[in-house]
C-alpha cells in the first residue's frame, strides 16, 4: 500500500485551509486532518500577565489527540476514508492514498513533522496577515492588540524554532491567486502520486 504525507502549514490566515480543501476536492483517495480542530479547551489555556490567551504555542493544542487520528488513517487508509463525511472521493483504483495535514504548527512538532513526505508554508506579509486576521472571529475572539501583542511576535518565535528544525520546506508567497498556488502545489503532488505509482 503506498502512502504520501503533503503537510500544509503556514502563518494563520497564510491561506492554509483554502489551499488544503481545494487539494482534497482534486485529489482522489484524499483526507484533511487539521490542526485547529485539536485545540484544548479555552478554560485550560494559559494566561499572559497582558490577559493575552496563549493559543499560539503547541501546549494549546491536543498533538497526542492529533497524532492518534493520523495513526489510525496510517494503520488503514481505506477505512479512515470510508470513515469520513461525504465530501471524500473515493477512486477505485487509485492506488496512493494522500493525507493532508493542514496547521500552523505542524512543522514545529518533531513526532509529526518526521511524517511528512512533502512540506509547504504558505507565508504572507505582515499588513496582510493583521487584515485578513482582523476580518475573522475567533472563539474566543481576539482581543484589541491580541496581534501585535502575542500572534505575531509569537509567530516570528515559532517561525525560527521551525526553521531551526526542518530544512526542506517549500515556501509559498500566499499573495499568489489561490489558483496559482493551487496549481503548483497540485502539480507537485501529481508527479509525487505518479512517480509511487511507478514504483511496483
Ligand atoms: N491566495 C489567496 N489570495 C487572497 N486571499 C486568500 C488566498 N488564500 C486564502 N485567502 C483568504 O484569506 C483568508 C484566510 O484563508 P484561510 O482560512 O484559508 O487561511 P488559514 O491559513 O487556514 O487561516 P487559519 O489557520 O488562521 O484559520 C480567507 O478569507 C481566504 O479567503
Ligand atoms: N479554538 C480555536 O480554534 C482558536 C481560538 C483562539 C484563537 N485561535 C487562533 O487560531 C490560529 C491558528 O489557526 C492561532 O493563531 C490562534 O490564535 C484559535
Amino acid at each position: 500500500m503506498r502512502t504520501l504525507v503533503v503537510g500544509i502549514g503556514g502563518m494563520t490566515n497564510g491561506g492554509k485551509s483554502t489551499m488544503s480543501s481545494s487539494l482534497h476536492l482534486r485529489i482522489p483517495n484524499s483526507c484533511i486532518i487539521a490542526q485547529d480542530a485539536f485545540f484544548k479547551d479555552d478554560s485550560v489555556i494559559a494566561v499572559d500577565s497582558n490577559g493575552f490567551k496563549q493559543y499560539d504555542v503547541l501546549d494549546a493544542l491536543h498533538m497526542d489527540r492529533m497524532m492518534s487520528k493520523i495513526e489510525s488513517w496510517r494503520k488503514d487508509p481505506g477505512s479512515f476514508l470510508a470513515s469520513q463525511s461525504l465530501r471524500t472521493q473515493c477512486s477505485v483504483g487509485e492506488e496512493v492514498f494522500v493525507l493532508i495535514v493542514e496547521g500552523f504548527l505542524i512543522f514545529n512538532y518533531g513526532p509529526l513533522n518526521e511524517l511528512m513526505d512533502m512540506r509547504y508554508f504558505l507565508e504572507i506579509p505582515y499588513d496582510v496577515c493583521k487584515d485578513r486576521r482582523g476580518s475573522r472571529v475567533y472563539t474566543p475572539p481576539d482581543l484589541p492588540g491580541y496581534f501585535d501583542g502575542y500572534v505575531w511576535p509569537r509567530y516570528l518565535k515559532n517561525r525560527q524554532e521551525m526553521e531551526d528544525m526542518v530544512s526542506d520546506i517549500v515556501f509559498l508567497d500566499g499573495l499568489k491567486s489561490k489558483e496559482d498556488l493551487l496549481d503548483y502545489v497540485y502539480g507537485d503532488v501529481t508527479m509525487e502520486i505518479q512517480s509511487l505509482m511507478g514504483k511496483d
